[in-house]
């Protein structure tokens, strides 16, 4: 058996909390030889709502649960960890945008960022899920200087699973079979779910749909889904979210499969002409825990227009902190 890793969860008390924490103490995320110890930030008054969440957990009797810690302070429950999943912030309700949580979001990755910095494990692999997420990621990652850049990460995953999802039901095959679809950009509706390098059971994806089905269904109905979920449920999706986010730190750390690409938000390095530094939705591959942006795939003006309308997009939202005082 390995040595336990720490995993800190913030947020912990939340809906998507209430599902990520049993999938991570099952193994789900780093595997069924993983040890994990769980580190939990909630905010003061949710602290009796973890007591019930701890709870619960140790009633799962998980064999991998090591240990759990909880606390306010993130200095306390970033120590030493791992893995860190940034979860807490306040969900978008019906109608919004998830850039208009930009300022009340905001300043909670500030502090978390600096105390990621101080005390975290110098490896550290840190995931923002709350909204909107890859300018959260940036947030944090600027506050973040005793840390590499390339550590912070933002979750387009879902968009990513989604995506699959989508097309999988269009032309009639299992999820297994649809590879190498990419997300390109923000976690938001200017996201671009680009199949031009997708295949379904080997063969081209944008061969077995149609044009306009692709852009005026597909593309709207993957960007929009999170609205959608917000608009059946009355609550902004919980489970999935959770899920993607074990698929992103499992992928992340244990690697991708040979041959196939998953979405990351990931701080871009100028590759496709995407300004450097934003946190955008990239096709990666991981190996030996280090994940690399799939080069050399061709561009279409379609693909181009899409890629460049979502940086801009996050390259407004980064202006935007900019003025809060958030990052440099
Ligand atoms: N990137 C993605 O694909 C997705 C992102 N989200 C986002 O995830 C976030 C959380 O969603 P839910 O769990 O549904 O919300 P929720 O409201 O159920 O839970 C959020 C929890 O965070 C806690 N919290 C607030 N500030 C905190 C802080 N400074 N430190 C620690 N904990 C703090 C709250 O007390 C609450 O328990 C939202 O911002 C939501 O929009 C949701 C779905 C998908
Ligand atoms: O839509 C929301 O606000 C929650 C979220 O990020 C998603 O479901 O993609």
């Amino acid at each position: 058996m390995k040595e336990p890793v720490r995993v800190a969860v913030t947020g912990a008390a939340g809906q998507i909390g209430y599902s990520l924490l049993f999938r991570i103490a099952a193994g789900d995320m780093l595997g069924q030889d993983q040890p994990v110890i769980l580190q939990l930030l909630e905010v003061t008054p949710a602290l009796k709502a973890l007591s019930g969440v701890v709870m619960e957990l140790n009633d799962g009797a998980f064999p991998l649960l090591h240990g759990i810690v909880t606390s306010d302070d993130p200095m306390v429950a970033f120590k030493d960890a791992d893995y860190a999943l940034l979860v807490g912030a306040m969900p978008r309700k019906a109608g919004m945008e998830r850039g208009d949580l930009l300022s009340a979001n905001g300043g909670i990755f500030k502090p978390q960022g600096e105390a990621l910095s101080e005390v975290a494990s110098r490896g550290v692999k840190v995931l923002v899920v709350g909204n909107p997420a890859n300018t959260n990621a940036l947030i944090a990652q600027q506050n973040a200087p005793k840390l590499d850049a390339g550590q912070f990460t933002a979750m387009v995953r879902l968009d990513h699973n989604r995506a699959i999802s989508q097309l999988a039901a269009k032309t009639d095959s299992l999820v297994s079979d649809v590879k190498n679809l990419t997300i390109w950009g923000n976690h938001s509706s200017t996201q671009y779910p680009d199949l031009s390098q997708a295949t379904v059971g080997g063969k081209k994806a944008l061969d077995l749909v149609d044009q306009q089905w692709y852009e005026e269904e597909y593309i709207p109905t993957v960007a929009k889904r999170g609205a959608a979920i917000i608009e059946a449920r009355g609550a902004s999706s919980a489970a999935s979210a959770a899920s993607a986010a074990i698929d992103h730190m499992h992928d992340w750390a244990l690697g991708t499969k040979d041959g196939e690409w998953v979405s990351m938000g990931i701080p871009s390095d100028g590759s496709y002409g995407i300004p450097e530094g934003l946190i955008y939705g990239f096709p990666v591959t991981v190996k030996g825990g280090k994940y690399a942006i799939v080069q050399d795939l061709p561009i279409s003006d379609f693909s181009r227009a899409k890629m460049d309308a979502t940086a801009k997009e996050l390259e407004e939202e980064r202006d935007a902190v900019r003025d809060l005082g958030l990052v440099k």
